[in-house]
């Protein structure tokens, strides 16, 4: 991390849900800084609170305790300035691939020309060219996804969360998708802030990962992934990232006081 100030920041994230009446401590005092460009992963056992963090740095949920900063400004409820992309793909099945870009810029009033010209931008960055008139039905799960990816980053948010986005996705998918993302990171570097179930998907992203911790949902580890950009298949077959996927998934699974590990 630099001197400068964190693009966004956690202090003292705090959550309790109301559980049939009884308090439950889905995030317990999280606090993290993540630097303008980062390309930030988020791990963690089943119910460890990634999907609470994520929805509280979206602004859908508002935390028990703490907050969450976005270029120093605190997180108050939805904004463009955060573009969200969660696994079910939530695009508009009556409108095209390029409708769908749009519709953000035609919310934020931008001209018919600007607004046409910006989603052909996006639409190329996620190499989804060819289908811009195609309906969603028409469409494979990754390709929703690549157009959900076009339109978030078309309305230039500062940040993107996301929220196992290629959880719904094959393998070989999946991997392609992982690609196409940090492609499009590469050349439209955004701050991202990415959530999965997936260690390999975690490391190969990345260039620090969260580990969390569940009951509570806290901050267990942060692994920094030393591996150069762009990634390659070879940077993924690599001892380097072997090595780092293993501290990952030992972090992941051997966790004292996760439900999982406990002594039966
Ligand atoms: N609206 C809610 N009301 C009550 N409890 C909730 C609510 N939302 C989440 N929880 C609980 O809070 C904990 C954290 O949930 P969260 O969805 O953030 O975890 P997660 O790490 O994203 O889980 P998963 O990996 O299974 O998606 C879980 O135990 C969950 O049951």
């Amino acid at each position: 991390m630099t001197g400068t100030s964190p693009k966004i920041s956690f202090r003292g994230v705090h959550h309790v849900f109301d559980v049939a009446g009884n308090p439950f401590t889905a995030l317990d005092e999280v606090d993290l800084d993540i630097a303008d460009g980062e390309f930030v992963t988020v791990v963690g056992p089943s119910g460890c609170g990634k999907s609470t963090l994520m929805n509280v740095a979206a602004g859908l949920l508002e935390p028990s305790g703490g907050e969450v900063l976005v270029d120093g400004g605190r997180v108050r409820g939805p904004s463009p300035q955060r573009g969200v992309i969660f696994q079910q793909y939530a695009l508009f099945p009556w409108m095209s691939v390029r409708e769908n870009v749009e519709f953000g810029l035609k919310i934020a009033r931008m001209g018919k020309a600007e607004r046409r010209a910006r989603a052909e931008r996006f639409i190329e960055l996620v190499g989804l060219t060819d289908f811009a008139d195609a309906l969603p039905k028409t469409l494979s799960g990754g390709m929703k996804q690549r157009c959900a990816i076009a339109r978030a980053y078309a309305v230039d948010p500062a940040v993107l969360l996301m929220d196992e986005p290629f959880g719904a996705l094959d393998a070989l998918t999946r991997v392609r998708l992982q690609d196409s993302l940090l492609d499009a990171w590469t050349r439209e570097r955004r701050t991202v802030l990415f959530i999965t179930h997936d260690v390999d998907e975690a490391v190969y992203l990345a260039n620090r990962v969260i580990v969390m911790a569940a009951r509570p949902g806290r901050v267990h580890r942060i692994i920094d992934v030393d591996l150069p950009y762009p990634r390659t298949e070879e940077i993924r077959l690599s001892p380097e990232f072997a090595e780092i996927r293993n501290q990952v998934w030992h972090s992941v699974h051997h966790q004292p006081s996760a439900p999982e590990a406990a002594p039966r």
